[in-house]
């Protein structure tokens, strides 16, 4: 067990609580063609949006496009209620299909890089990565390299990266891809944790995530 302790609360856990995303009237284009036009959503703190729609459909694009890795042809997306000095990248997770994991480093070791990566605003509600791992069931492959490990647990492993910065909103695309019954069942916990911490999920998928309550955005009608 990695003894990290919590680090201290910050201003920037309370003002987390009070955070909304707004998004108005967006367009993205992909390859020269538009994928998404007109679109607008809400979402406050412990409220989840569930992104569904047919295989090309834009749910991607989407989360890309929201975690400011795609330019915007038109419209606009905005934390409100953050500080001036936060920029939107600093609230926000994005859990793309690839697990964005370093094959050498153990499990341990690839937590305790984006801890140190991402930490720059100490969060009570940041757990320590050994804490972390615990969380997704993956605490005896701790020391173990991430290339020996399989599909599922790099996916949980990616996962538990979100437990180690607290940040307000989590962009999950297909997160409960190669996940098992298990699996699934702790990410739900997971997601109903955050949520309840103040956070804030949009998920893209084509399975039931177990979130309750979640609103749903279905795309494709037009694309
Ligand atoms: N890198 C890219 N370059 C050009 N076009 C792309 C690129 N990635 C996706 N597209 C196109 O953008 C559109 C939306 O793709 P996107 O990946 O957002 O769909 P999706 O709803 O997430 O699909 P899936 O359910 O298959 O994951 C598709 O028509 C696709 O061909």
């Amino acid at each position: 067990m990695t003894d990290i302790p919590h680090p201290p609360s910050r201003p920037h856990a309370e003002r987390a609580s009070a955070l909304r995303l707004r998004v108005e009237d967006l367009a993205v284009a992909r390859g020269g063609r538009r994928v998404l036009a007109g679109l607008g959503c809400s979402l406050s703190s412990g409220e989840a949006l569930i992104v569904t729609g047919r295989n090309g459909a834009g749910k991607s694009t989407l989360l890309r496009a929201l975690a400011g890795l795609l330019p915007r042809l038109s419209g606009s997306v905005a934390i409100e209620g953050a500080a001036e000095a936060e920029e939107p990248a600093t609230l926000l997770h994005y859990l793309a299909h690839a697990d964005g994991l370093k094959a050498p480093l153990t499990a341990r070791e690839n937590l305790e890089f984006w801890a140190q990566f991402l930490g720059e605003e100490p969060d009570r509600r940041s757990l320590p990565p050994a804490e972390a791992l615990e969380r997704v069931g993956l605490a005896h492959l701790s020391e173990t390299p991430v290339a020996m490990l399989s599909a599922g647990q790099k996916r949980r492993i990616a996962l538990a990266r979100l437990l180690v910065v607290f940040r307000p909103l989590w962009l999950l695309d297909e997160p409960t891809s190669a996940l098992d019954a298990a699996s699934r069942t702790r990410l739900a916990r997971l997601m109903t944790e955050h949520r309840a911490l103040g956070g804030m999920i949009i998920a893209a998928t084509h399975e039931p995530l177990g979130l309750e309550d979640a609103r749903e955005l279905a795309l494709g009608a037009n694309s």
